[in-house]
């Protein structure tokens, strides 16, 4: 495993009763990058989330935090993460420094560093000006900044934010957003959004997830490693659909002057159509892969609908 790769997850599932939330997840996250968990209400995210941040146990899968196995040494494992859930754990009778002093204490920072940790997170989150005030009395967006300061106080390798602009008002949500690229710069951070521009905007890399499965994993641009690749495909004599749609492994999606837009599953359909081509005499003058835009996958896999590339 590289150095630098403070989280690597592989073949993660789990079950709740016979249902299956989450299916064969892989990912992994580097230090100084930001990953973006994108998907719809129900898509698994949460779930994904929380056994990463072992606190929640998979039905099968592995999980390194900074190399250190979470299932074989959990304690240890988990002091190199911070995680913010989705609804904060808060105590709104106490005041944000008291609050921070106690999540210090918990995370095990020795008595002796509790206060520059607490100040520290103050400070990364902006939160110093208020540290004297009661939790309940902040507005959403400064309670929101208190959960992310309880999740840096023990200044961990990887942050876990589930949904942490969910909410919030527009002017909140800038502020939490900077607030996540500023916590990027000496570490990790994963975070969870339905937002395609949110993620778009703040993360090196993407995983979409849609119905506990991955359906995409790569650059926020999209253009990469789809279940399915599409081509465009043109002829000097373009064969009939019905001939085109029983070729094995391809399923034709749009109708193109002199061709068609096809999606395969296997190189090797592409193969034997190509084959099949020259056997024909169809004359293949153009064939392109077509990389859809990030926006075009969530869209096609959320929708169902296909759009051009
Ligand atoms: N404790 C549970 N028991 C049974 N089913 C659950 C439980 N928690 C989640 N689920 C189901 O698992 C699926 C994935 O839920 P999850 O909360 O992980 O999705 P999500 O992407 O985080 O959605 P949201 O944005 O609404 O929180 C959903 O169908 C949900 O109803």
């Amino acid at each position: 495993m590289p150095e630098d790769r403070l989280l690597e997850a592989r073949h993660l599932a789990r079950h709740y009763g016979g249902r299956e939330a989450v299916s064969d997840v892989n990912l992994h996250v580097n230090r100084g990058e930001v990953l973006g968990l994108l998907g719809l209400n129900g898509a698994g995210k949460t779930t994904t989330l929380r056994m990463l941040c072992g606190t929640l146990a998979p039905s099968a899968g592995e999980i390194r935090l900074c190399g250190i196995d979470l299932l074989e040494s959990p304690i240890m494992a988990k002091r190199q993460l911070g995680y913010l859930p989705e609804i904060p754990p808060l105590y709104p009778d106490t005041r944000v420094r008291e609050y921070l002093h106690y999540a210090a204490t918990l995370r095990r920072v020795p008595r002796r560093d509790r206060r520059v940790a607490v100040d520290a997170a103050l400070e990364a989150t902006g939160l110093a000006d208020v540290a004297h005030r009661l939790i309940r009395n902040l507005s959403k967006g400064y309670q929101q900044r208190v959960g992310i300061a309880q999740a840096v106080v023990h200044s961990p390798a990887l942050v876990v934010l589930d949904e942490p602009t969910a909410g919030l008002d527009p002017q909140q949500v800038q502020d939490i957003r900077k607030l996540i690229q500023r916590l990027q710069r000496d570490r990790a951070v994963i975070f969870s959004s339905h937002i395609l521009g949110e993620v778009q905007a703040l993360c090196d890399r993407v995983v979409i997830l849609h119905q506990g499965r991955q359906v995409y994993a790569g650059a926020p641009q999209g253009g990469e490693s789809r279940v399915t690749r599409s081509f465009s495909l043109r002829f000097r004599s373009s064969p009939p659909l019905e001939v085109m749609a029983v070729v094995p492994g391809v399923e034709v999606t749009e109708r193109l002057s002199n061709g068609y837009r096809i999606e395969i599953g296997l190189d090797s359909a592409l193969d034997a159509l190509v084959a099949l081509s020259v056997e024909e005499g169809w004359g293949l003058v153009e064939l392109t892969e077509v990389r859809p835009t990030l926006e075009q996958v969530f869209l096609e896999v959320t929708t169902g609908r296909v759009e051009a590339a």
